[in-house]
């Protein structure tokens, strides 16, 4: 048939309107080849269990039993999504979804149920992550793990404070080095700690996060802290100990195992209030407070300069030689990207109430001359604005010396409505547009020469979201917490499907 009669058969396609504008579209051939996608969970946030298989109690189950006004409808991890008895069924969804990789925690005190080696190792855990691991690469799904996300040993809070105290460093190599020896033949990618800065301020300065310690005034209900000094004692604490770990990885370890060691950081994106001097002055201490907190020890051996100005002698200082071994302590950095603020330089007092939230002398905003910074997702704090991620990743690499980045975490939530029916529930169009549109903003920063290596969609499955318990839900597959938890497939994990097969 000559070409020319074939002619109106093509017609159709070449006005075809693509769905989304045409810069919008993404597939994963517009990713690197070995570029990974998976999705991140937590222990505490996914296993249940908390009293089964010889696990010791972790601070968050004291924390939500002990305080269960400080939780949504007062719920808790004890059984969570149940993930500790359905983790096969669990890994079969992300593998059909098409995902290579999945980041989940282990929990300290499944392995050592009172903190320390001396307590004695609990088998029974390490055989329940074996099978985890051997479930996960039969499928072809490749672990990433990390070691640290929250739940410290309740033992350990009681004998000396946990991270509140430098005993915690050693009692946590002790940890790492068993996960090392009895998982390391199989798992080649290592995170000490997850978003030290949450842990450090959620924990001790707000107070909202376990073990909820905090200073009187801040009106978080706490009976007991110091929001301007144990923050500062914590972090200091996570960075040791993480230092600590890698050392023996790499001593012991990383020579015959060939696997990789990082850490992994949060950070907003923070955008200066008005084009002032002193609020673009602001802007880059609101990111040095939360994100220069842990990369400048992690790269440059201390802390920012604005750090020890400000904070003065409440900020602990390293030793020449715990700066050196500091320095460099990572194979690649995980970064978690949810949201970004306005930031306008401040003189905020707090009325001489010295606190981790005032020491930056910033203020953060989510509007600007009555214009939010993005749409506002379930979350009173989750704004969404997906070009902060390209940014964020475009300043690492100018300030950091493009060091290898996996997004180890970005995600959106809804609010848990009950009496929406779960057809409806399933529909969720505003992740759909979420993950499209930081993915396109990832490889923008990707085609800027910024080496992310992967990505961890948060979260596979709805989840115990910490101070909001079962209120909001994160995950692009829907739990049925009123019908034995069934899993069920949201439009965002078909959409994934597709997005990875293309
Ligand atoms: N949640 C954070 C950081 C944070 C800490 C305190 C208060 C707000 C936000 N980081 C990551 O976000 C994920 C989503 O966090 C949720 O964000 C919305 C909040 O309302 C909810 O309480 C929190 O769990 C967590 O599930 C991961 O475990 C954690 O690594």
């Amino acid at each position: 048939m000559p070409r020319l009669a074939l002619l109106p058969l093509l017609l159709p396609f070449f006005f075809a309107v693509p769905t989304a504008k045409p810069e919008k579209i993404i597939s994963r051939s517009q990713f690197p080849k070995g570029f990974l996608f998976g999705t991140a969970s937590s222990a505490y946030q996914y296993e249940g269990a908390v009293r089964e298989g010889g696990r010791g109690p972790s601070i968050w189950d004291t924390y939500t039993h002990t305080h269960p006004e400080k939780i949504a409808n007062g719920s808790n991890g004890d059984i969570a999504i149940d993930s500790y008895h359905r983790y096969q069924e669990d890994v079969k969804i992300m593998k059909d979804i098409g995902f290579k990789a999945y980041r989940f925690s282990i929990s300290w005190t499944r392995i050592l149920p009172n903190g320390k080696l001396s307590g004695g190792i609990n088998m029974e855990g390490i055989k329940y992550y074996d099978n985890l691991i051997n479930k996960l690469i039969s499928e072809g799904v490749e672990p990433f793990v990390t070691l640290f996300h929250w739940d410290s040993p309740q033992a350990l809070e009681q004998q000396y404070g946990g991270f509140l105290s430098q005993h915690i460093v050693e009692d946590f190599r002790d940890y790492a080095n068993i996960c090392f020896r009895e998982f390391g033949d199989r798992v080649k990618n290592w995170i000490t700690f997850n978003e030290p800065w949450s842990f450090s301020v959620g924990g001790y300065s707000s107070g909202i996060l376990a073990p909820g310690r905090c200073s009187s005034w801040e009106n978080s209900g706490c009976s007991i802290g110091d929001s301007g000094k144990e923050p500062y004692i914590v972090a200091h604490n996570q960075l040791l100990a993480h230092a600590a770990a890698v050392q023996v990885y790499r001593d012991k370890y990383q020579g015959m195992q060939k696997g990789k060691i990082g850490i992994t950081l949060v950070s907003n994106w923070m955008i200066p209030y008005s084009n002032s001097k002193k609020d673009k002055d602001a802007a880059k201490r609101a990111l040095e407070f939360m994100y220069g907190w842990f990369m400048d020890p992690l790269t440059k051996g201390d802390y920012p300069l604005s750090m020890k100005t400000l904070v003065g002698n409440r900020l602990p200082r390293f030793t020449k030689q715990q700066s050196k071994e500091i320095n460099g302590s990572f194979d690649f950095i995980g970064l978690n990207y949810y949201t970004a603020r306005y930031i306008q330089n401040t003189n905020y007092s707090n009325n001489g109430n010295k606190s981790y939230n005032a020491d930056s002398l910033t203020n953060q905003t989510v509007e600007r001359h009555g214009t939010a910074i993005g749409p506002k997702a379930g979350s009173p704090w989750l704004y969404i604005y997906p070009k902060g991620i390209e940014e964020l990743l475009l300043y690492t690499k100018k300030t950091y010396n493009n060091p290898t980045i996996y997004i180890t975490e970005n995600g959106v939530d809804e609010i848990n409505n009950e009496n929406l029916p779960l057809q409806e529930a399933l529909v969720d169009n505003t992740r759909i547009e979420f993950y499209r549109q930081h993915l396109f903003h990832i490889r923008r920063a990707l085609k800027e020469g910024a080496d992310v290596r992967g990505y961890f969609a948060w979260s596979l499955f709805d989840n115990f979201e910490w101070m909001d318990g079962y209120t909001v839900r994160f995950g692009i597959n829907y739990i049925d917490y009123k019908d034995g938890l069934k899993r069920y497939p949201k439009h965002s994990s078909k959409w994934f499907q597709d997005f990875l097969h293309k």
